[in-house]
């Protein structure tokens, strides 16, 4: 039998600097008064750099503060705020057994995260919370493509492959969690809260007439041939009070399920005929999960979605009914950004197989990988803002560990950060193989302070193709390259697993949220 393991360096590269995440992690701010304003003169720089800190995770995480993991290649900047200064201007609950294609069984997410809403429809990048099948909540996906090389193809899941590797006794290491690029959370606010948003905004607009000051705080943002919309702050836009549950909803979610504990400044936009973020751009610098949150309402109005709501469905109805076409979050799919490796010259492709469109029904929070060239499809038809495309979009920042319970951040950090070497020294040798984020939780025994659970929250794990050469290299060697993202995914789950945490005082069980970042 065949070591998969054993040396799996890239010729030439250096070792892996820690992040300097301890300069990111700082005590949140008492939550008012303190969060920065959004920068009129320079709002890109606002949306990048600024943003506000999750108060809850801030006291605990700050002692924690030496244990953020970050792998960077050597020619990647390992300065974790320089990655977040803005390049540009500016810039995915339970239930169907239904594919994208509109087929059978959705697969439940294998990290066994504890959140058996989690499905995961037959595009294996993408993972949808809600309660409304995926059939009809992506439109022109890659789902539909047949088998075979072509795009999507995994050679790791091709049958053929498999049974060549179980011939020659050749194991293959199991992926313990999917990539995630697209997470869809419908529902995201409690109804209520999000009608209430939407009501000021169309008060505001009630009356074409009126001029009070608050009809004054948007700004026509037009960059010829990359972006035409109306936006503003939400902050400004919104009542204090208001704006405060918006942001931590957000800030909890991010914290909890990215395991980052900041968010970039909220900005609101609506998109009327003619707008658009046509072509497509990137947001590498500004987070590693960028967000989308709906405000967008259809004809339909309140009765509408009423009735729809007491038949436990979300509201497609409203997307359907919109007054406008377009207006879909369109991403680059992965497949497209390696595409000679699944190219087949007898299959043509088409728009849904390049590009996964995301519509924006009411209240749905779509969380995806910015690093993905992405965009919104041009909006056609109404030019009355009311119903227009609306949405509150940017980013969660801050990846840093962050401990939940009754344990004492400060010792647990020592505990985590000597465990942490281990995983360090592991994910040197794949330096500049792999690009993304892992977000971890792990359960920690308030009794004995072991590790008694992990789970992977969040995957937007990439194999560059730096990973060729090191397949080129293992092959010279006789080796086989292992499946470098199931390699991570294990390792991760080894060190983590084998550290010993204090006991807490009180014997409570307590959670860590552990972000690991390969650069
Ligand atoms: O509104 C959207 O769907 C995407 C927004 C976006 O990509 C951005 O603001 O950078
Ligand atoms: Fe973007």
């Amino acid at each position: 039998m065949r070591a998969l393991h054993g040396s799996l360096r890239a010729p030439g590269r250096a070792a892996p600097r820690p992040h300097a995440a301890g300069a990111a992690v700082r005590c949140a701010a008492a939550r008012k008064g303190k969060q920065p304003q959004p920068d009129a003169e320079a709002p890109a720089a606002a949306r990048g750099g600024k943003g506000k800190r999750s108060g809850k995770g801030g006291a605990a995480s700050e002692q924690a503060s030496t244990a953020a993991v970050a792998v960077a290649a050597p020619e990647a900047t390992t300065n974790a705020e320089a990655t977040r200064e803005p390049q540009q201007p500016e810039a995915p609950p339970a239930q169907p057994q239904t594919t994208a294609n509109g087929e059978d069984a959705a697969e439940e997410d294998e990290a066994g995260e504890g959140e058996s809403s989690r499905v995961r429809c037959g595009c294996p990048w993408i993972v949808h919370r809600s309660v409304e099948p995926v059939a009809r909540a992506l439109e022109g996906d890659a789902c539909r493509e047949a088998a075979g090389p072509g795009p999507g193809w995994d050679p790791w899941s091709d049958p053929h492959v498999l049974s060549e590797l179980a011939a020659q006794e050749i194991p293959v290491l199991q992926e313990i969690s999917a990539a995630q690029h697209i997470i869809l959370n419908d529902g995201f606010l409690p109804e209520a809260d999000a009608r209430e948003l939407r009501a000021v905004f169309d008060d505001r607009f009630a009356d074409p007439r009126a001029t009070h000051p608050e009809r004054f705080l948007w700004d026509y943002w037009h960059v010829e041939d990359q972006y035409t919309l109306v936006r503003t702050q939400a902050q400004a836009y919104f009542p204090e009070k208001l704006y405060d549950m918006l942001e931590d909803a957000l800030l909890q979610y991010g914290e909890s399920q990215l395991g980052c504990r900041a968010i970039s400044p909220i900005w609101m936009s609506y998109y009327v005929d003619g707008c658009v973020q046509v072509e497509l751009h990137c947001d590498n610098p500004h987070g590693p999960f960028a967000f989308v949150l709906s405000l967008t309402q259809g004809t339909l109005g309140g009765g509408g979605r009423g009735r729809l709501l007491d038949e436990g469905l979300p509201s497609y109805a409203d997307w359907e009914n919109r007054e406008f076409s377009g207006g879909e979050t369109v991403i680059l799919q992965p497949h497209v950004l390696n595409y000679w490796r699944n190219f087949n010259p007898r299959q043509g492709l088409e728009l849904q197989q390049l590009v996964t469109r995301v519509p924006a029904p009411f209240n749905r929070l779509t969380v995806f990988d910015p690093r993905f060239p992405h965009g919104v499809r041009q909006v056609h038809g109404t030019r009355d803002p009311r119903k227009a495309r609306l949405v509150l979009h940017g980013w969660f920042t801050e990846p840093s560990p962050f401990f939940d319970g009754p344990l004492d951040p400060a010792e647990a950090a020592e505990a985590l950060n000597g465990g942490l070497e281990p995983l360090y020294m592991a994910l040197e040798d794949l330096s500049g193989l792999l690009t993304g984020t892992l977000v971890t939780r792990v359960s920690i025994s308030g009794l004995d302070g072991t590790v008694t659970g992990l789970v992977f929250l969040a995957d937007t794990l990439v194999e560059v193709p730096n990973h060729d050469r090191a397949a080129a290299e293992a092959l010279l060697e006789g080796r086989v390259l292992p499946r470098l993202r199931a390699l991570v995914q294990h390792e991760v789950r080894e060190c983590m697993s084998a550290i010993v945490f204090p006991a807490s005082a009180t014997g409570e069980d307590s959670t860590l949220t552990l972000p690991i970042i390969l650069e």
